[in-house]
């Protein structure tokens, strides 16, 4: 196995693209969120919220109808548009062309919901972040892969990873088995953990940033937006997933000093973005 490259600081400043003064809202990518179900609906707002303070434009966030006033009051400036099921997703109707769609968190693995997810990865042309439940459901019908376009962002946490590659008997065997399957399918994993580290193929990136308050619910669920951002705002996929798991973590390390590992949470990751981007703009 080669020794990880280091996701540093000094790699995140020659990712980061400071954001042009004369910009707009129509330049800055149109990100489209597709998440939760019936009591999860929380992944949906953390998603989209994280989204929309990452930089992008404009979010649009896709949910079942239960969580239409929910998503709308929590984040009165994202765009709300609804399945024509109350529970879960069964049918992914956009309209509109996003430039980046992040998609699984809290969306559950119902037959319908299963159906939804292979008929969006059908028409679906825009670059992907594939989180938690998506992930799930993939693992269960790996061929639907072909589906999925080059370069797509998958962010599976240790079980998550287990259900796509089979489970591995040492450390090396997993990067054996995740690079196997990133080659094979032609995808970026985020393998999130403690460190977290991006495999692209044969190449590995440990990140440096991020402690254990991020060991909290929903801490995925804000990554997937961040990255989701990213891809909208036109960062190549290997760069987003750089940049976008060093910022999740920096927010951990810049706010430990005043939270402390118990009270943080993953509200707090969307608290700290702010500061963590201006870490980058000094
Ligand atoms: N507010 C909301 O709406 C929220 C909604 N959410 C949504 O809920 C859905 C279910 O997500 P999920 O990840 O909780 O369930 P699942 O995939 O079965 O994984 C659990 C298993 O994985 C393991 N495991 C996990 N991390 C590990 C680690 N670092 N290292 C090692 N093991 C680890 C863990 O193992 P254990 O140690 O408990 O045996 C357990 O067996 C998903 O759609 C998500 O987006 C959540 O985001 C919460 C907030
Ligand atoms: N002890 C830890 N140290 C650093 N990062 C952690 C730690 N525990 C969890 N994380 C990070 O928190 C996130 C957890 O993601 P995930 O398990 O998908 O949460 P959820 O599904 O609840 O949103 C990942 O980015 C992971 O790397
Ligand atoms: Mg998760």
């Amino acid at each position: 196995m080669k020794s990880p490259y280091l996701i540093t600081k000094e790699e995140a400043l020659r990712v980061y693209k400071p954001v042009n003064p004369h910009t707009h809202k129509g330049l800055q990518g149109h990100a489209v969120i597709i998440a939760g179900s019936y009591g999860k609906i929380g992944a949906a707002v953390l998603a989209s919220k994280s989204c929309l303070k990452s930089g992008c434009g404009l979010v649009t966030t896709f949910i079942p109808k239960c969580g239409y006033q929910i998503l709308q009051i929590s984040i009165p400036e994202v765009m709300t548009v609804t399945d024509e099921n109350t529970n879960f997703i069964t049918n992914i109707h956009l309209p509109l062309i996003p430039q980046a769609v992040g998609i699984g968190p809290g969306i559950g693995k119902e037959l319908g919901t299963q159906k939804a997810l292979f008929e969006f990865l059908r028409i679906n042309k825009a670059p992907l972040v594939i989180d938690a439940d998506a992930l799930n459901i993939l693992a269960e019908n790996l061929s639907w892969f072909e589906l999925v376009p080059e370069n797509t962002i998958l962010t599976p946490h240790p079980k998550e990873l287990e259900r796509l590659i089979g489970k591995w008997n040492s450390d090396s065997e997993k990067f054996q088995k995740t690079i196997a399957f990133s080659e094979k399918y032609k995808v970026i994993v985020v393998m999130k953990g403690a460190p977290t580290f991006i495999i692209n193929k044969s190449e590995i990136y440990q990140n440096t940033t991020g402690n254990a308050a991020l060991a909290t619910a929903g801490s995925g669920d804000v990554l997937t937006g961040i990255l989701t951002s990213l891809l909208a705002q036109g960062y190549e996929p290997k760069y987003a997933a750089k940049l976008g798991v060093y910022l999740h973590g920096l927010t951990a390390d810049l706010a430990l000093p005043k939270t402390g590992y118990e009270s943080f949470t993953a509200s707090t990751i969307i608290k700290y973005l702010g500061k963590a981007f201006l870490e980058l703009d000094n």
